[in-house]
């Protein structure tokens, strides 16, 4: 509870000195918030005594003042909020002194008592008067006022600097781990080998359809099988075989308009999933895509390798899922490997029709 009533005060509590419980008869204003005796002896001539129980607030962050504080006995707690360092005001200090000097200052920190405590409180008015009998005396206070608020603020502004710059390092962090997040999920959704998709970005392309779908356009989905592949690598080494797989992806590439999913589902397996008008559509890129494949030629030996590839897909049923698309698919590649390979089977696949996935 305060006891009496008084004027706010201004933003230099901001600037005023850690309590030191210094009293002020044991130094003549060797400190600047300290007040020499003389000043003690004018200030509580002309001020009010109030008295402040603890946790008593004597005034409030934003609030209008016109008044300056002397702690007499006890000490205030100057909360400023905006994680700034809190503030002990104790005896023969003084706080809030801005208001005395330029009137009507808005308050930049809570004035809480911290203890009993009492105070002198020296209003605008009373201080104005001063200084017509007093110049002397307070032209020396108001030096070294200013001076402490000058350095105050320069502080204040090198903290804020300080924390600035810290932002702008925790900033850069983030957007370190930001980018590392990213390349790190395109890495998992990405085949080492050919640079493609793998099964886990064709999962996510899936999930993603919906906001990826071209308008009047159906979905078609190719399994490309490359045709006795452990043989290459027996004969030829991994190596070849490698840039076999990497040769057949930069054809499934190529086939690609930007709307499609071309992808290695995992060894000698690829899916391509076309977004397109018809089966013939669906056909050409199929032909676009063996007809690459067949172009190819590897060393081998004396001899050089040509490679063959089986085909088997079809239009997607859009209430269908990709388990049925893709074993539909399998179905219809597997008719092809069945009859010697290096061919393509691409039908609709029709949920009434002959094939199992949609039985
Ligand atoms: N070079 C290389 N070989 C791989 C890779 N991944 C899987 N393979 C090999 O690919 C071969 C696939 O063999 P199969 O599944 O029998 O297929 P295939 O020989 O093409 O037989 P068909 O499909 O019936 O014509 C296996 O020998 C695997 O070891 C890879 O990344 N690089």
């Amino acid at each position: 509870m305060v006891i009496v009533s008084s004027a706010p005060s201004s933003v230099s509590e901001a600037n005023a000195a850690p309590a030191a419980a210094r009293h002020p008869s044991a130094s003549n204003a060797t400190h600047p918030r300290q007040l020499s005796t003389a000043e003690i002896e004018l200030f509580a001539r002309v001020g009010a005594r109030r008295e402040a129980l603890a946790d008593d607030l004597i005034f409030h962050r934003g609030e209008q003042g016109r008044s300056m504080f002397i702690v007499q006995a006890g000490q205030v707690r100057l909360q400023f909020g905006d994680s700034v360092v809190d503030k002990l005001i104790g005896p023969g200090e003084f706080f809030g002194e801005l208001a005395l000097f330029i009137g009507n200052h808005a308050r930049v920190a809570n004035a809480i008592a911290a203890q009993p405590t009492t105070l002198w409180v020296v209003s605008h008015d009373a201080f104005s008067d001063l200084l017509d009998s007093e110049p002397r005396l307070l032209a020396r206070f108001m030096q070294r006022s200013f001076s402490y608020l000058v350095a105050s603020e320069q502080q204040l502004i090198a903290n804020l600097r300080r924390r600035n710059e810290d932002l702008m390092v925790t900033l850069d962090s983030l957007r370190q781990a930001q980018t590392q997040l990213t390349t790190a999920q395109r890495l998992v959704q990405t085949d080492e080998l050919t640079g493609l998709c793998n099964r886990r970005g064709l999962y996510l392309y899936l999930e993603q359809l919906q906001q990826r779908r071209i308008h009047d356009t159906t979905l078609g989905l190719l399994l490309i099988d490359v045709d006795h592949f452990k043989q290459i690598n027996d004969r030829c080494g991994h190596l070849v075989g490698d840039a076999v797989l990497k040769a057949i992806a930069d054809a499934l590439r190529d086939a690609a308009a930007a709307c499609d999913m071309p992808c290695r589902l995992g060894g000698d397996e690829f899916a391509f999933l076309a977004q397109i008008t018809s089966l013939d559509e669906l056909q050409a890129r199929a032909d676009q895509i063996a007809g690459a494949i067949r172009a190819l030629r590897f060393p081998a030996g004396a001899d050089t390798l040509q490679i063959a590839v089986s085909i088997g897909g079809g239009l997607c049923p859009l209430e269908a899922t990709w388990t049925a698309w893709y074993s539909y698919a399998d179905t219809a590649l597997y008719a092809v490997k069945g009859e010697g390979g290096d061919g393509i089977n691409v039908k609709h696949m029709d949920a009434g029709g002959d094939s199992p996935a949609f039985c």
